[in-house]
């Protein structure tokens, strides 16, 4: 069954012991876009893209991707690291301080036993914005410069797998944003899978397509971003950051400098975009930003509410609020966090017709 499952992606069996810590896993993965390995410190998630690295040789596994297995202990079947066609990415850079960016760029292709034209050396260096660093040494770059060499390192092997681990964590908050773009063309650009771990709500929700929640070294939950990130049952994983993300493309610009969003269910309003119309986005809607009401009062019409009907209650970490989820009438999922207070006055429960009013979206490349 495994072997079957494998040809179309990563299929993921582990069974590993530490003195302190085991590891069991089972996972199946697509074979494209962006796997986020998401779960606490210690959950297991850097041990996991270890093993699918072949860093780390799990007692009990099974591991294929694309239809080659590449560890399958029943056989004693183990492929080394560097007969894995796999680049990675680590949290901190670790760069060859005596060579240039060209220097290092040049070391990962030259190990991999390919020219710069069968790297794809000139369209990586594009990808990643690090013309203009190519002549640098590396002592003087930033972190987010450092990142951005690594994963144009790592790439120029030519893998059919990029596994990154906290590739954002070491960088302080402008550096990530810098980098956050580059990640997003990754996401973007390229038709390979990329394994992502992470313990920020954020970057999962901006960049994942798919989500793998680990707790205590095992899978609490795996499935598509969009049906997992907002369940009610997982709320407390992700602590007071619940939200949903919706796909929505890019409707119309107003004169008044607004710019309509579309999506399903309707349609949402922010303040004037620059991509044009017709691109899609992803937009993440935070549970804190949406409040209900019962009625859908005129003088709050220019503002997004949206017609909706109540399918679950749920727990909340933040003292005194609860969550609701919400179904829209083109069946996107909307979760809401309110006041205790305010369910029991409007009588929230699962059935009852209400408007949710967003009060914030942030929007990402989709
Ligand atoms: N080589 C090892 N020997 C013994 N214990 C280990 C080893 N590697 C990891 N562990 C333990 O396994 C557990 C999981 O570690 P892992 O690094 O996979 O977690 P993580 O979810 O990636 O955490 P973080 O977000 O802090 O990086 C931890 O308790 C860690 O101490």
């Amino acid at each position: 069954m495994h072997e079957a499952a494998a040809r179309n992606g990563i299929t993921a069996r582990f069974g590993l012991d530490f003195p302190s810590f085991a590891l069991d896993v089972d996972l199946v993965l697509p074979a494209r876009g962006v796997t986020a390995i998401f779960g606490p410190s210690g959950s297991g998630k850097t041990t996991v893209l270890r093993c699918v690295a072949g860093l780390e040789r799990a007692t009990t596994g099974f591991l294929a991707y694309d239809g080659q297995v590449w560890q399958d202990e029943a056989r004693r079947v183990f492929v080394p690291t560097h007969r894995r066609p796999i680049g990675v990415v680590f949290q901190e850079a670790s760069l060859f301080q005596h060579l240039s960016v060209m220097g290092n760029l040049k070391y990962g292709m030259t190990r991999a036993g390919l020219s710069p034209e069968q790297a794809g050396l000139d369209a990586i260096v594009a990808l990643l914005g690090i013309e203009h660093l190519l002549a640098r040494g590396t002592k003087t770059l930033s972190g987010g410069e450092r990142q951005r060499i690594a994963i144009a390192r790592a790439l120029l092997r030519r893998p059919r797998l990029l596994l990154m681990d906290e590739p954002l964590a070491a960088l302080d908050l402008k550096r990530k944003s810098e980098i956050l773009p580059y990640l997003e063309r990754l996401h973007d650009e390229l038709d390979i899978p990329i394994l992502y771990v992470s313990h920020a709500p954020e970057e999962v929700a901006r960049l994942a397509d798919h989500l793998v929640l680990m707790d205590g070294g095992k899978v609490i939950a795996q499935g598509p971003l969009s049906e997992t990130m907002g369940r009610l049952d997982l709320a407390s994983r992700f602590a007071d950051d619940v939200s949903v993300v919706l796909p929505v493309t890019i409707g119309a610009h107003d004169d008044d400098d607004l710019t309509r969003l579309d999506f399903a269910s309707g349609a949402i309003v922010v303040g004037r975009r620059p991509e044009p119309v017709g691109r899609k986005l992803r937009c993440r809607i935070r549970a804190r930003d949406v409040s209900l009401s019962l009625g859908n009062h005129a003088d709050m019409s220019i503002v997004n509410i949206l017609p909706a009907t109540v399918t679950a209650l749920g727990e909340t970490p933040v003292p005194g609020h609860i969550l609701v989820e919400t179904a829209l009438s083109g069946g996107e999922r909307l979760v809401a966090r309110i006041t205790k207070r305010s369910s029991t006055q409007l009588g929230i429960r699962p059935g009852v017709p209400v408007y949710a009013q967003v009060k914030a979206v942030a929007l990402f490349g989709e």
